[in-house]
């Protein structure tokens, strides 16, 4: 057995998307000055409450030893149990794992269910492993972060390249320990072990949903306005499904490899069926015409949906951006300044916490399903999904208008001030 260097541990990331915490911690402040919140508030709103970065070692096919380096951030549990996603790729490191479970935080807080904010990584890229060794680093990093996570404490589910399939194993490696199933440790399992109908398409229902509310908002029928969609994943290949669905023409969308362009509207449902083959990259596509994800972003598009990583629109490229509505799928992916630059052309931007929280809510009936050993039919668990978001919707557009802030700020104000005034009420700041 031979030992390798610490792979893919001291790379630098983010280089040129800019830190993620940034980003949270500027419209975090932003909502503090909206809601008049005093300085100590804020400081233990801007701190995570628990960090832990373990070590995940891993053992190759052919016997040599990688350590990988894995995350679980706990931002705030002032609401109830931690929530949210575990991503592996090989930019995760602490700043954005940090910023995703201070995104959590809001998000839950926003649309209503009783969770804190929490998210956790692995710094590895799983295109690189295979089934085996993406099983061993599974199980070995929930080994890892056992001390943090239980049903009633912190519950993962998937984000970027984890898949219903990681959640079966983080929860069968939880549940070996406890000596029973213990389902309700982790959201966005399989059907067959405690999974909910309806998970899959959750978060791309919710944009969905953001979507038509925004177009509702400024008086634009649905039918016939072109979107762009960047990212092919979870999120974004079922957007394109259910946008299209919606009577909206999908003109172009990409993956990490490259992207699609038609302008009549592309063949979604194809598409979506071909991406399910393993190594599937829209490069390799033959439908309508190739374009660059840099030229996705510039489309003269009624809307834009961003689902892929955070810093997707930034200053640098923010100029380009030619679409009427943002739609936020997924997290992060505008920055401050480049949404600053969005809001003074007057371009609608469905901020992430709430577009992109139909996952979240999903999970959360997974959790009340398991909890209480009930199984919910597809259409009840949409009904409910369906009124949440509606829910959450309202309420920041209605304190958009009033107060005359743009829709992310209205967010952040309620997410924010719902999560300050439950540590009030709990004495757990002054
Ligand atoms: N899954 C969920 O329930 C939720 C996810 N989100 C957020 O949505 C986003 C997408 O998540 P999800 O769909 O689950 O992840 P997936 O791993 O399923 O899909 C990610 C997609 O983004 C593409 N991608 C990755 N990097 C780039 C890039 N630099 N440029 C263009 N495309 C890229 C990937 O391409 P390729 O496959 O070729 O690598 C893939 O198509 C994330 O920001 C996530 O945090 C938010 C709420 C819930
Ligand atoms: O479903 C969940 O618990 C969280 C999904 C997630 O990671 C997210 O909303 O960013």
């Amino acid at each position: 057995m031979t030992l390798s260097p610490a792979a893919a541990i001291d790379e630098p990331s983010h280089t040129q998307r800019g830190s993620a915490m940034d980003a949270a911690l500027s419209q975090l402040a932003d909502a503090v000055r909206l809601l008049g919140l005093d300085e100590s508030t804020h400081r233990t709103l801007a701190s995570p409450r628990r960090s832990l970065t373990v070590s995940v070692p891993l053992e190759r096919e052919d016997g040599s030893i990688t350590v990988l380096q894995g995350y679980r951030v706990q931002h705030n549990l002032a609401r109830g149990p931690a929530k949210g996603g575990v991503r592996f790729h090989p930019e995760v490191d602490l700043d954005e794992v940090t910023a995703l479970a201070m995104w959590m935080t809001w998000k839950c807080a926003v649309v209503g269910i009783p969770y804190g904010g929490a998210k956790g990584g692995v710094r590895v890229d799983p295109a690189q492993l295979t089934r085996r060794e993406l099983e061993r680093v599974t199980r070995r990093y929930t080994s890892e972060i056992l001390p943090l996570i239980g049903p009633e404490r912190d519950i993962p589910a998937p984000d970027v390249n984890t898949d219903e399939q990681v959640m079966a194993w983080m929860m069968d490696t939880y549940s070996v320990t406890k000596g029973h199933s213990v389902p309700g440790v982790v959201t966005g399992k399989p059907i067959e072990v405690g999974g909910s109908a309806g998970r899959a398409g959750a978060t791309s229902r919710g944009v969905t949903i953001a979507t038509l509310a925004a177009l509702a908002g400024a008086g634009a029928a649905p039918e016939g306005r072109s979107v762009a969609i960047q990212g092919f994943g979870k999120v974004g290949a079922l957007a394109a499904r259910f946008l299209q669905e919606q009577g909206l023409r999908v003109v172009a969308v990409s993956d990490v490899s490259g992207g699609r362009y038609d302008e009549r509207g592309l063949d979604v449902a194809r598409l979506v069926d071909a991406a399910r083959e393993p190594g599937y990259r829209l490069a390799d596509e033959t439908a309508g015409s190739a374009v660059t994800n840099d030229e996705l972003l510039a489309m003269d598009v009624d809307v834009l949906v961003p689902a892929a990583l955070d810093g997707a629109i930034r200053e640098d490229n923010v100029d380009q951006v030619r679409a009427r509505f943002v739609v936020e799928g997924a997290n992060g992916p505008t920055t401050p300044a480049a949404d600053a630059v969005l809001a003074e052309r007057g371009v609608v931007v469905v901020p992430d916490i709430l577009a992109n929280a139909g996952g979240v809510i999903v999970s959360y009936l997974e959790w009340v399903q398991n909890l209480q050993s009930h199984s919910w039919s597809e259409a009840e668990v949409e009904l409910r999904l369906a009124d949440l978001m509606r829910r959450g919707y309202e309420d920041v557009a209605d304190l958009a208008a009033s107060r005359g802030i743009t829709l992310r700020q209205a967010a952040h104000v309620i997410g924010v001030g719902r999560v300050a005034q439950a540590a009030r009420l709990r004495g757990l700041h002054p």
